[in-house]
């Protein structure tokens, strides 16, 4: 199996917390991006202490409490599935900062991290704050909710949006890249991909691929998988009867988001 797809492994930490994904420099080829799926229980607390790392703590699912420092946010969470396609609401807590999320109900959280040395106030990012586009056309049409996108100076390091592909549609496609720190032609930005589907016993087919074929994996991804994209194009296809979700944290040593489109596929914008 790939060493870029992360299989979830369910492991209960506390009574009520389990951690279903987690990708940490120690663990993984990324530097700048963290990654954690959380499940609490109803009532299950789970916290953390963040030394020189942001986080966006994202319900994905359920209803969650946040306490940052002093700060506290009630009764966040806009969905009981993501593919109800709703934005959501998170928190974007920064460095040395502690933070507490407690379970109202059964609720998935997702912790995405990326190394910050500048303390920034705590932010409450409501879903009616997410930016939504609709991209593409033909076969190439997605759903974005741009959480902490470039242009929301909240963040230092750290970007996340999520993503939704119908039934036989692409996305992140055509293929792009963003592994050279060549502004303003390209940023560098490692990326993490947290996928859902619809029904949950689908799959797609992600494949991460530099120009010389250095690294070139093509991936079965299944529900709850994580995809992680150190380098590279990382083009994803959703069969016919499936939908796609996934939540992208990228990171870098600027946060900009400038991709470079494959060559040999960017015509296909020109239809
Ligand atoms: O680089 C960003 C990620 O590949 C996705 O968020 C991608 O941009 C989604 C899309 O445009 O299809």
């Amino acid at each position: 199996m790939s060493k870029l797809l992360r299989k979830p492994e369910k492991n209960e930490i506390s009574q009520g917390v389990t951690i279903a994904q987690e990708v940490t420099a120690g663990n993984s080829p990324l530097e700048y991006v963290g990654f954690k799926i959380v499940d609490l229980a109803s009532g299950a607390k789970y916290s953390e202490v963040l030394g020189k790392q942001e986080c966006c703590i994202v319900a994905v699912t359920g209803k969650i409490n946040v306490t940052a420092d002093e700060e506290v946010f009630e009764n966040l969470g806009t969905r009981e599935s993501v593919f109800e396609k709703v934005p959501t609401d998170s928190v974007y807590v920064s460095n040395d900062r502690r933070f507490e999320v407690e379970g109202i109900g059964q609720a998935r959280v997702a912790l995405c991290y990326s190394p910050s040395e500048k303390q920034l106030p705590t932010r409450l990012i409501k879903a009616s704050d997410n930016g939504i586009e609709q991209r593409g056309i033909l076969n190439n049409k997605r759903l974005v909710h741009n959480i902490l996108p470039d242009s929301d100076p909240t963040a230092n390091s750290l970007l996340v949006v999520e993503v939704f592909t119908e039934s036989g549609n692409w996305s992140s496609y055509p293929p792009h890249k963003h592994d050279r720190d060549n502004l303003p032609e390209e940023s560098f930005l490692e990326e993490s991909y947290y996928h859902e589907m619809n029904p949950p016993q689908g799959f797609v087919f992600q494949r991460v691929y530099t120009d010389d074929r250095s690294l070139d994996e093509t991936m079965t991804v299944e529900n709850g998988d994580v995809v992680l994209v150190p380098v590279g194009y990382h083009p994803v296809g959703v069969p016919d009867g499936y939908t796609s979700y996934y939540l992208n944290v990228m990171a870098g040593p600027t946060r900009i988001w400038k991709f470079y489109n494959d060559p040999d596929h960017e015509w296909i914008l020109k239809r």
